[in-house]
């Protein structure tokens, strides 16, 4: 049995003033660091194999900050894999691969692009478009924000960069760490919990609270 743990960055700076964020590369808050050192404290226990992350700040900085409270006392380091999952321990030796938990950065686990939203006050926003529509272009499935995507739009990336690249990590038995975003892991949630999507509309992920996952028996399924 491998673990899976997904976890949504602490709070952004732009979290923090409710500003829509989307692809904006924002770092974490005061608060934001001192969740993800709270979330790396309750998953101190887990040995990690291997971390995958957005190329975002903000999820790298979680990750990187929850290993620093990790048991294992291994150093997160970040491999340039030119697109492809690189043979990584052959750039080590023996005795650093050891000490050492591979960082996979990848685009396909950024936040969902937000378009014409990016930047603007989700309060304000809400007083010009209606309470309504803004609450559909958060959490509804296949309604896009203006010239951004929808939740449909960014399970068409970050679905099959869960199948083909961080599923095969877990057959092959190892403990795998996701730090990503709000609406990307939405989407693999809504992937692995089977979420219809009117479902989908209600899930909620907090900031920098570790969301707990097994694979076991071929499935890929909530551990508590
Ligand atoms: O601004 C964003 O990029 C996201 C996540 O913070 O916002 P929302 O929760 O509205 O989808």
């Amino acid at each position: 049995m491998s673990k899976l743990i997904l976890i949504r960055h602490g709070q952004s700076v732009w979290n923090k003033k409710n500003v829509f964020t989307g692809w904006v590369d924002v770092p974490l808050s005061r608060e934001g660091v001192d969740e993800a050192l709270k979330a790396g404290e309750q998953i101190a226990g887990i040995e990690f194999d291997v971390i995958f992350t957005s190329v975002q700040i903000r999820a790298i900085e979680t990750a990187m900050i929850a290993m620093a409270a990790n048991n294992s006392q291994k150093t997160p380091v970040v491999i340039h894999t030119e697109g492809k999952m690189a043979e990584w321990t052959t750039i080590y030796n023996d005795a650093m691969s050891r000490n050492v938990i591979p960082v996979y950065r990848d685009w396909h686990l950024n936040e969902r692009y937000y378009g014409e939203l990016q930047g603007k006050n989700k309060a304000e926003t809400a007083e010009v478009y209606g309470e309504e529509q803004v609450h559909i272009w958060r959490r509804s499935y296949d309604v896009a924000p203006p010239a951004g995507e929808c939740l449909k739009d960014t399970a068409e990336r970050t679905i099959p960069f869960f199948t083909e690249t961080i599923l095969p990590q877990l057959q092959a038995g190892k403990n795998v760490l996701v730090s990503a975003h709000g609406n990307s892991l939405r989407s693999i949630v809504m992937h692995i919990d089977g979420l219809s999507e009117e479902e989908v509309l209600k899930l909620e992920i907090p900031t920098g609270v570790p969301l707990y996952f097994e694979y076991k028996d071929g499935v890929v399924k909530r551990a508590m």
